[in-house]
Parts: structure tokens; sequence; C-alpha cells
């Protein structure tokens, strides 16, 4: 099947969208056992809350054939009698009524609870490949409203189903005990529009679907737009952002109409054919009881009851049929989520999306060793799904403590390199090894702990700044918190910060520079302490005194330990105790600064040149008009 075309580049399952009903329905259910605990229970509630609803019209027959029509003087005492038990029997009903609702509604938000974070987990499990391919409001929107819908249904409609259900099989005996011609009459008036519902109820599904996945795209969109804000308006592109989110809510609303329309002629059949079998079951009632004593007036009235008790389930249950076409297409997208499978799994027990229980550790899973880390890179490369590769067969050793400095044209791949070193994602084939052990052999705790990748624009959460130190480390006390700032000569500027370590940085750290979030970021990589960093330096430029303060930073987190950085400036190759020279997939040079540097035709060698060029403010070529 085709995916629709604002998901066409999802790497998110879509498997399920043809799978059918009943198989998303167990599958979803064995997700969440919390709703089948204790479901035998809340079932005998609803039999016999619906048993109950019986009474009414049994009650009426049993007062007109018993009381009132054939006895000389109507029979108080009989009357009241059955009035009593009717309404003691009612009473039953009601409380019986009021358990099974408060059972549902809890089991039922226990589970969503489950299903929500489970497909929350998963998420962060997936590559950071799969998550930037699949919109990530898209995402979003599969944990919240798509979560939601199902709880809509699993809490009222998907019992109300059985409930309903149960109703139509009650009322179907009663009504046979009164009159089984009358009881076939109702069914026969009943079965076309029934075989009719079916066909609509096909078509109302496979436009919820749609609905489903224009929602998705549509928060996919507002949640873009509201991150780029600020780019949005600093290019005037304002009328256009805004004419692609009318567009994505239009498709919303032409889907939800579409889904409409077969919705109000279901309606409208079943509203139609409950009064037609009403008036038939009155005409020929009266017809059996006039000129056949088939049935008496009591019957007769309590089969008008019966009908209704009968047509209202046929038609909650058509309304709760569409509820349940929606809550499963939701279902089948939260579903989507959980089975697509974490390309890059945890070698010391990969968490089981469905059982949300951590699986068994590797056999050959190994932590890293203590000490300082080297690394080695055997014939390593790497192709983006459906892509070229993009690198192709890299060699490279770094041993313990070096300081690697990787540079390289733009699209050269040094990014894609540092993620292969941190295991954000796997190589499509060669190995890397970190410590001496393949990286796909580390389990997480231990690659997590030793090896940190800090990025360009280091990401910081709402809070204060030591909130987002504590992210390297948890436990960190607010004192070490500071000896780590006067390690990396820090400690003026924090001091000097309106509220020290408490100072609130706001979303993604919005409230400080883009200099002071680097610092932010880079005491964070040291705190946590890893013996391995690898550093995708900033490319934002800084005042000179901050950038003096952010360079002896990045030496304070350096020292010691093994760094691989990502070279934008080539000050910083100058440092360095090996370059590497990247081009097109290649690593093409390799050595010191001072061997490169002066090698005719060498890349690095151009690439110093324009840099110098660039530092000493030489003058571009102006524009040929
Ligand atoms: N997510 C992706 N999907 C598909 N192709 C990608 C993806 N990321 C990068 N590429 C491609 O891989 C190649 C290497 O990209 P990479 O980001 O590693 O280069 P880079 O040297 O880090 O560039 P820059 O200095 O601009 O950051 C480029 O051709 C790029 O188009």
């Amino acid at each position: 099947m085709k995916a629709p075309a604002s998901e066409s580049s999802s790497l998110v399952t879509d498997r399920n969208a043809t799978e059918g009903t009943i198989a998303t329905i167990r599958r979803g259910l064995s997700l969440t056992p919390e709703v089948a605990r204790g479901l035998w229970l809340t079932l005998v509630l609803a039999v016999i809350t619906t048993a109950g609803k019986i009474v009414v019209p049994v009650t009426v027959q049993r007062i007109i054939d018993g009381g009132i029509v054939g006895a000389e003087a109507i029979d108080l005492g009989f009357v009241a009698g059955s009035l009593g038990l009717a309404a003691l029997i009612l009473a039953g009903t009601v409380t019986a009524n009021v358990f099974m609702n408060r059972r549902l509604f809890r089991a039922s938000e226990t589970a969503l609870r489950t299903l929500r974070t489970r497909a929350f987990r998963h998420i962060h499990d997936l590559s950071l490949l799969t998550q930037s391919t699949e919109k990530r409001g898209a995402l979003v929107s599969r944990v919240t409203s798509d979560v939601d819908t199902v709880s809509q249904f699993m809490s009222f409609g998907g019992i109300m189903l059985i409930v309903m259900s149960l109703q139509v099989v009650i009322a179907t005996v009663v009504m046979a005990i009164y009159s089984w011609p009358l009881a076939i009459l109702t069914w026969l008036c009943f079965v076309p529009v029934l075989l009719a519902m079916t066909k609509i109820q096909k078509r109302i599904r496979s436009r919820y679907q749609i609905v489903r996945t224009r929602v998705g795209a549509m928060l996919g969109s507002v949640s873009e737009a509201l991150v780029g804000s600020a780019t949005i308006r600093a290019y005037g592109v304002t009328g256009r952002t805004n004419q692609e989110m009318d567009g994505a809510v239009a498709e919303v609303r032409g889907a939800q109409l579409k889904v409409l329309r077969p919705q109000a002629v279901s309606f409208s059949l079943s509203e139609m054919s409950d009064g037609f079998t009403t008036g038939m079951v009155i005409v020929v009632g009266i017809w059996l009881g006039t000129s056949t004593d088939l049935l008496s007036v009591g019957q007769l009235v309590a089969f008008v009851f019966l009908v209704s008790l009968f047509s209202q389930p046929v038609r909650m249950g058509i309304e709760m049929l569409n509820e349940a076409q929606n809550a499963v297409a939701g279902w089948r997208r939260v579903l989507g989520v959980i089975d697509t499978p974490a390309d890059v799994s945890d070698p010391g027990g990969a968490i089981d999306p469905t059982t949300g229980e951590r699986g068994p550790a590797r056999p050959d899973a190994q932590p890293l060793p203590a000490g300082p880390l080297g690394i080695e890179i055997e014939d390593l490369r790497y192709a983006y799904p459906g892509g070229p590769e993009v690198l192709h067969g890299l060699n490279i050793s770094i041993p313990p403590r070096t300081h690697v400095a990787i540079v390289g044209e733009t699209g050269s791949g040094k990014t894609t390199l540092a993620k292969l070193l941190t295991r954000m994602m796997d190589p499509t084939s060669g190995a890397v090894r970190i410590g001496g052990i393949e990286v796909d052999r580390i389990p997480f705790d231990s690659l997590r702990g030793r090896v940190v990748m800090v990025p360009q624009e280091g990401f910081l959460f709402d809070g204060s700044i030591a909130d987002n130190l504590r992210y390297g480390r948890p436990d960190a006390t607010e004192l070490q918190m500071l000896a780590a700032m006067e390690d990396l000569g820090l400690l003026d500027w924090i001091e000097a910060m309106p509220l020290g370590l408490d100072t609130p940085v706001h979303q993604r750290g919005e409230a400080l520079s883009a200099g002071e979030r680097q610092l932010v970021a880079l005491a964070r990589a040291y705190i946590a302490d890893p013996d391995l960093i690898v550093l995708d330096e900033a490319t934002s430029a800084v005042d000179p005194a901050s950038d003096v303060r952010l360079q002896a930073a990045i030496e304070g987190l350096q020292r010691g330990r093994t760094t691989v950085t990502i070279a934008h400036r080539l000050s910083t190759a100058e440092r360095a105790d090996l370059a590497l020279v990247l081009d097109h997939g290649h690593v093409v040079e390799h050595g010191r600064h001072a061997d490169l540097v002066d090698l005719p035709d060498g890349i690095y060698a151009r690439l110093h040149r324009a840099w110098v060029a660039h530092r000493t403010g030489t003058p571009r070529p102006q524009p040929v008009h």
C-alpha cells in the first residue's frame, strides 16, 4: 500500500494499516493486559445492567395482562407488588451500572498509561535517524491524540458494544417468547439496514485512517512552525507559513468532511428503520391480536418497548462502531511506533516494547575497560537509508588520550562519522572499536557513561543551569558543580549570572546567549566525566572575550581524555595531535598540522589558506554584475 504523501518518508512501521480490525484490537489488548484483568466481573455487571432493562416491558406486560385487562376491577395489590419488585430490580441494576463504569474507567486509564509510556519510551529507543525522518510532530500525535482516541473508545465504547450486543440478544429472546412472528418481523426490518451499515462502516474506517494521518501531519507542521518561528519571521515568510498551515488544516477538514458523509447516511438510515419497524410491529401486532388471539394487549405494548430496546442498541452500536473505527485507526498508528524496530539495540538487554521488560544481555556484550580509551575504525562504510554510500571504507586508529581534529568540506561525512563513533546509528559494514571492543557489543550503560557527544548546539532543557548540568550526572551536588565550573575556568562567569547555578535558562536555553549555552553544554559534558569526547565544534560566532572563555573551557574538558573534534576552525586542528582530512567520505590526508599545512595541492593546506584569509579579513571578490 502506498503511504500517504505527507508521511511517505516515514521510517515508522505502517504495515498495520492493512491489518484487520480484530487483529489490531487483539494486539492492542495484549500490550495492555490491565484491561483484561478482572474483565469477567465487569462483564457480569454488564449482563446485570442489561438484563435489568428488560424489567420495564415485562412489568408493563404483567400489569396490563394480569392486573388490568380481564380483571373485574384493577388488582391494586398485584399492580403495587409488581411495581415494587420492578423498582427493587432497577435499583440493583443501577448499582451494578455504577460499579461497572467505575471498573471500566479505572482499567482503561491504567491501560492507556501503559500504552502511552511504552510508545513514548520506544520513540527514545528509535535511532536519531528514524526520529528525524518521521516528523516529530507526527510522533507526538501518535503518543497523544491517537492514544486519546483509543482511550475514549476503551473507557466507554468498547464495553458499550458488548452491552449493546447483549441487549439485542436479550430483547430478541423476550420478543420471541411473546410472539415469534413479530420477533422475526423486527429482525427482517433491520437486516437490510445492518447489511447497508456494514458497507458504510468499511468506508468510514478507511476514511478515518486518512483523518488520523492528516492530523499527524498537521501537528507536525504546527510544531515545526513554532520551533522555527524566529527563522520564519527573520525571512518574512510568515505569509507562506500561514498558507502551509492553512493547507494542512484544510486537509484535515476535508478528510473529516469525507467521514461525515457516510456517517450521516448511516445515522439517518438507522433512525428511519427504527420508526418503520415500530409502525410495522403495531400494525401486524394489532392484526395478530384481533384476528388470531396470538398476542395479548400487554404483550403488544411490551413489544413496542422491546422494539426500542432492540433498536436503541443497534443505533448506538452503529455510533459506537464509528468510534471504534476511529479508535482502531489510532491504535494502529500507536502500534506502528511500537512495532518499529529499534535499529540501534542495547546489547546489555534491549527493552521489549511489547512487554516493557528488559530482555537478556547479548552473550558477547562487554562493558568498556577502565582507563583511557582508544579508537580503531576498520573499513567503515555507511549509507543513509535509500541513499548512496557517504563513507567509503575508512580505516583510522586513535591511541588513548589523543586529540584528533576531523577536517573537511561541508558534506564530506564528518558528522556521519561522529554519529557512528558514538553509536547513534550502526554502520552499513565495517567496525568501530572503542577500548578494543566493537561498539555494538558495549552495553548502553557503559557506552553512554564513558563516551559523550557534545553537539554544535547543545540542547538545554527548561529549568535552571544546575538542572541542565545534572543531565550529565543526576546526583551532582552544588559543590561538585561549582568545582567543575572552576576547573573549566567558568567560576567567575557563573557567579556573575543573576542567580548563579539557579539561573533559569528557559525552553531550549533561550534565556542565554549562544556562547553561554555552549558553556553550559561543555560543563554538562565535563560533569559526566567521560573518557572519550566527540565534540562537534560550534560554528556560531561569539565575541572575542567569550571565545577565549569558550576555548579555555574546551581545553579543560579535553584535558587527559581522548577527544575527536569536528573542527570548523582550523586553530583547533593546529593544536590537535592529529588532523584527519575527510573528502567525499574518504580519509585523504592525516598527520600533524605542521605536516599537512604545506603539502602542495593538499586539501588541508587549501582549507587552511581559506580560513586564514577569512580570519584576516582578505576582501572577498565582488560579485560581477
Ligand atoms: N539524515 C540524512 N539522510 C540522508 N543523507 C544524509 C543525512 N545526513 C547527512 N546526509 C548526507 O551524508 C553526507 C555527509 O553528511 P555529513 O553531515 O556527515 O557531512 P559533514 O561533513 O558533517 O557536513 P557539515 O560540515 O556541513 O556538517 C552528505 O552528502 C549528506 O547529504
